[in-house]
C-alpha cells in the first residue's frame, strides 16, 4: 500500500500550514469572552435544558451540517460531537482503508477540546471583545479541525511505524508497556525539526508584507513585533501540546492493533 513514514511527514508537513494560518486567523480576534462563557445558550433537542458555550453550540451545529456534505466519511476526520451528527447527502465515496478497524477508534478530541480552550487560545490572543462572535467561533473552529486532524493522524504514523517493524512493537503491545511503545515511536531528532519548521512558517506567513524595501537596518528585532503570532509561541504550542497529544495517539492506537 502506498502508505509510507514519509509520506505520513508529508501529510503533517503540510498540515501544519493549516494550523499556523488558523492561529493568524483567529488572532485577528481579540479573546472575546462571552464565546466561552459555558451558561449562555441551551443546547437543542436532546440535551434541552442543559447549557452550553456559544462556541459550543457554533461547532456543534458547525459539524452538523459539515457531515451532511460528507464530513467524517474520511477516516482522517474525527467530530468533536459525534452525537449530534446527521447521515451524509453526498454520494459514497470510497476512502482507502489504512487503519486497523479495532483501533481506528482512538479519540482525544475532548482533550484537544480543553486543552485548546484554556492552554492555546489564551497563548496567541490579546484580551478584549470586539463584538465579531461569529467570525471569532468560525476561526476557533478552523483552529480546532485543523488541530484535530494533525493530531488524530497519529493513527496512520503509528499504523506505519508497526507496519514497518511489527516484531518491535508486538511484544509492547501484548505487555500493554505505554513506556516502552513510547520509546518506540518517539524521534527526538524529528520533533526538534518540526517545532523549528512551524516556528519559521509563523515568522514566514505571519509578517506584513509591503512593497516598499527599505534599506536592511540590519536590525532583527525591528520586524518581530511584526509578526501576527509570535512565532517561540507556536514553537511551544507544538512542543508542549500538539506532539505530546500525537503521540498519545499513536500509543492508544498501537495498544489497540492486535485486538
Ligand atoms: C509523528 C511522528 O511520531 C512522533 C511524533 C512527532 C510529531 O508529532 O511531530 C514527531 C516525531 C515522533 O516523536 C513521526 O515520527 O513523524
Amino acid at each position: 500500500r502506498g502508505i509510507t513514514l514519509e509520506s505520513v511527514r508529508d501529510f503533517l508537513t503540510r498540515e501544519e500550514d493549516t494550523i499556523v494560518f488558523s492561529l493568524i486567523e483567529r488572532a485577528k480576534y481579540p479573546y472575546n469572552s462571552p464565546l466561552y462563557n459555558p451558561s449562555s445558550c441551551l443546547k437543542v433537542d436532546k440535551w434541552f435544558g442543559n447549557s452550553c458555550s456559544l462556541v459550543e453550540l457554533f461547532v456543534r451545529d458547525s459539524e452538523r451540517v459539515q457531515a451532511k456534505i460528507g464530513s467524517y466519511q474520511n477516516p482522517e476526520e474525527v467530530p468533536f460531537f459525534p452525537e449530534d451528527l446527521t447521515w451524509p447527502v453526498v454520494p459514497p465515496y470510497n476512502f482507502s482503508k489504512v487503519l486497523y478497524p479495532a483501533a481506528a477508534s482512538v479519540n482525544v478530541s475532548d482533550t484537544i477540546w480543553s486543552v485548546y480552550f484554556k492552554e492555546l487560545l489564551p497563548q496567541f490572543t490579546v484580551e478584549g471583545v470586539d463584538g465579531n462572535f461569529a467570525s471569532t467561533a468560525a476561526s476557533d473552529l478552523a483552529c480546532l479541525q485543523a488541530l484535530s486532524r494533525r493530531i488524530h493522524y497519529g493513527r496512520f504514523v503509528a499504523e506505519v511505524k508497526f507496519r514497518d517493524s511489527p516484531q518491535d512493537y508486538i511484544p509492547a503491545i501484548r505487555a500493554k508497556d505505554r513506556d516502552a511503545l513510547m520509546k518506540l515511536v518517539t524521534s527526538e531528532s524529528q520533533e526538534e525539526i518540526v517545532k523549528k519548521r512551524v516556528e519559521e512558517k509563523a515568522a514566514v506567513f505571519g509578517q506584513d508584507v509591503t512593497l516598499d524595501r527599505p534599506a536592511d537596518t540590519g536590525d532583527s528585532n525591528s520586524s518581530r513585533a511584526a509578526y501576527k503570532v509570535d512565532p517561540s509561541v507556536v514553537y511551544r504550542l507544538y512542543g508542549d501540546w500538539v506532539i505530546p497529544l500525537t503521540k498519545i495517539v499513536e500509543i492508544e492506537y498501537l495498544l489497540r492493533r492486535l485486538d
